[in-house]
């Protein structure tokens, strides 16, 4: 895969090859935490621009996590962009001895030269005001 400068949206990550439906393509890694250290992270990331957003909020087996991947550590999975109309991978739990792990996995053939792309599910009417490209 391949980071890329994408019109609009900063960085992004592009296929160097293709992937089949159900393919594995990038960790999201980042630190579990839990929420409470989660929100205060947040409010902290907030107060400054230099910081993008990177806080991955889920559930599994009935209880909240959130991978914060703010730091800069050259994985790729913290540098996927977001689309809603036209994903073309998913967010996927898997469990690695017992820790919750977050994968991104292809839900369609994706081409070489491709953008990846997930749906960052984030449907609040707060957060499309203030990203209106979260509706798209
Ligand atoms: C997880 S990061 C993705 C990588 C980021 N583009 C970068 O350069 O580091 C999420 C941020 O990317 C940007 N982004 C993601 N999807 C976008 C989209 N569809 N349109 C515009 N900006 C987007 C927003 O700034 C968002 O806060």
């Amino acid at each position: 895969m391949q980071v890329k400068e994408i019109e609009g949206k900063g960085r992004g990550v592009v296929a160097a090859r293709s992937f089949y439906r159900g393919e594995f393509i990038v960790e999201y890694a980042g630190d579990l935490i839990e929420i409470l250290i989660a929100r205060e992270r947040e409010s902290k990331y907030n107060l400054s621009s230099a910081f993008g957003c990177y806080m991955y909020y889920f559930k599994h087996n009935n209880k909240n996590y959130c991978i914060d991947a703010t730091a800069e550590t050259g994985r790729l999975g913290r540098l996927v962009n977001h689309s809603r109309m036209k994903p073309n991978c998913k967010t996927k739990v898997v469990m690695v001895k017992n820790v919750p792990r977050l994968i991104l996995v292809a839900t369609k053939t994706i081409k070489e030269g491709d953008e990846i792309l997930y749906d960052y599910g984030d449907r609040s009417k707060e957060s499309i005001l203030a990203h209106p490209w979260l509706a798209l």
